[in-house]
């Protein structure tokens, strides 16, 4: 009997076994005939990994998707390839190596890749129905209702907040840097938080004067990825479908909880109030009320919550990282640092001690130091685009197909010495006006390109900059032991950012 069964569950498994080996060889071949794509329309390719394509190391966390863009874009150059395709898992994507072809794919022939292939559930979970997220005619009504946000006439009336909030900045560092280092990371996110919280949505969030504010702790969760988060992130991109069938959700519960029921409460104060303010949210709400031009669709709830919530989450961080990569810069090269701070004295000085819109605009080298911190640390590394009309690459044979992805490898580009020698070297002349003039401009795209460029780049220019000239003006940064130099990135950060922080020594000026 005991025999009998035994034989029994051998032969089970024994058929289990068979069919599972069946399947995996028909996956595996399906691979196989996936990866030969690119080398069948005879564009260059590097050997993939199944199911990684070529995003081994990035989904082991050996390599950020900063690092993979340099590390792939230096291999394709060497081979003096113009066209190039990888594997993301199954997925073909083709990445331009000539930046007449990055031109063309962001902004001339736009209209055949109108849309960035975000993952969108909106039953799920309203808030990734963002105007960075959506595709098509939807995207497009998005973008034209939100471009007036910022324009400068609005940064204008913005800008005192954004001053006061420096000089808080300021007194929080004073007392911060008494007692301990500093993590410039955090504190500049908290800035940028306190700024486009007040500035796009009338909010106090209050993180400068409390770290642990539940605004700085869900816009970190937000960022701060466990590896299954970060798998699921990627896996909402390459099957958006499949993952929207299984209702599964990009963001972190609690976090987008908190954002939703933050809405709903501005919403509501609004309302009850009656008071109108000239910021983002205004123009938000007054889309859901259809106060505006004759014809327009009115916004959802969700809809509004989703956009307030992108301008919440792309204003704090990118700027932050911005912010914190310049003074980890200055702190290395003290020359710079005088020489911006002499320049922030001066301008300043012209100005009775006022830090205004035009006095900003005044201090040229402070623009070429964050251009060119944002050229060394793009904040988003990788821009992508999705082909939504089939296309034939100018003067090639390569037909790029509906569906498929493009990646612009941005930190590829601009670690090129062919357009900025000795790329690793941080010097801001790069961008004086006679340097750039020289340059082919898609050489520079940490903004992204085109009519998809970021929305917010004026804004956050604006933060970043008020933020810096307030705290070189008032502090002298050093570089402190705990931070390496060159900085090691976070791997399981999709966007630029120090692994454990960027800690500086800060010391006040009388
Ligand atoms: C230093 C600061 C910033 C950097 C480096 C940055 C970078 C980027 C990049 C690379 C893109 C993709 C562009 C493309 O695909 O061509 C983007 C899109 C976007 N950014 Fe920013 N960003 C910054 C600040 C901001 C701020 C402050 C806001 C809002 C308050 C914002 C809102 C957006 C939005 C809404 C989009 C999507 C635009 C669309 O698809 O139409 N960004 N940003």
């Amino acid at each position: 009997m005991l025999i009998d069964r035994m034989a029994l569950t051998g032969s089970i498994l024994l058929d289990i076994f068979s069919v599972l080996i069946a399947i995996l060889l028909v996956i595996i071949s399906a691979f196989k005939r996936r990866y030969s794509y690119w080398k069948n329309i005879g564009v260059e390719c590097l050997e993939p990994t199944i199911p990684f394509g070529n995003f081994k190391e990035v989904f082991n966390q050996k390599l950020t998707l900063g690092e993979f863009s340099i590390q792939y874009y230096n291999t394709m150059k060497a081979r003096k390839a113009k066209h190039t395709g990888c594997y993301f898992l199954h997925r073909p994507v083709y990445v331009p190596m000539d930046l007449d072809i990055v031109k063309r794919i962001m902004q001339i022939d736009f209209n055949h890749f109108t849309d960035r292939g975000g993952y969108v559930n909106e039953k799920d979970e309203p808030l990734t129905a963002t105007v960075f997220n959506l595709g098509g005619q939807r995207w497009r009504d998005l973008r034209v209702k939100l471009t007036p946000t910022f324009t400068s006439g609005k940064m204008k009336l913005m800008f005192p907040i954004m001053v006061q909030l420096s000089k808080e900045l300021t007194q929080t560092l004073q007392e911060e840097c008494k007692s301990s280092d500093i993590d410039v990371k955090d504190i500049s996110a908290r800035f940028t938080t306190d700024v486009i919280g007040n500035c796009a949505f009338g909010l106090d969030c209050n993180s400068l004067k409390d770290p642990n504010t539940e605004f700085r702790v869900q816009g970190r969760r937000i960022f701060d990825s466990t590896t299954i988060e970060m798998i699921t992130k990627f896996l909402t991109f390459v099957f958006p479908n499949a993952m929207r069938f299984f209702h599964v959700r990009a963001l972190p519960k609690d976090a987008s909880d908190f954002f939703w029921k933050v809405t709903e409460e501005t919403a509501e104060r609004r309302r009850r109030s009656g008071t109108r303010r000239n910021d983002a949210f205004q123009l938000l709400l007054d889309m859901m009320n259809k106060i505006g031009k004759e014809g327009d669709t009115a916004l959802t709830f969700g809809e509004l919550a989703a956009q307030a919530f992108v301008f919440f989450v792309a204003g704090f961080e990118t700027s932050s990282t911005l912010m914190s990569f310049a003074l980890l810069e200055l702190s290395v090269n003290e020359d710079l640092q005088k020489h911006l701070r002499d320049e922030i004295n001066i301008v300043l000085r012209k100005n009775n001690g006022e830090l205004t819109y035009e006095a900003l605009s005044e201090m040229r080298f402070m623009d070429m130091v964050i251009c060119e911190t944002l050229r060394k640390y793009p904040p988003v590394p990788n821009v992508s685009r999705l082909c939504t009309k089939e296309y034939r690459i100018p003067d090639s044979n390569i037909i790029i197909r509906k569906g498929e992805g493009v990646i612009i490898p941005v930190k590829g580009i601009h670690y090129d010495p062919e357009y900025y020698p000795q790329p690793e070297k941080f010097d801001p002349t790069r961008f004086t006006e006679e340097n750039k003039s020289k340059r082919h401009h898609f050489a520079f795209l940490p903004f992204g390109e085109g009519p998809r460029i970021c929305l917010g780049l004026r804004f956050g220019l604006t933060q970043a900059k008020v933020g810096l000239a307030s705290l070189i003006k008032n502090f002298k940064f050093k570089l402190n032991p705990r931070t390496k130099y060159p900085v090691k990135f976070d791997p399981k950060n999709i966007f630029t950012s120090a692994l454990g922080g960027l800690w500086l020594n800060v010391e006040k000026i009388d």
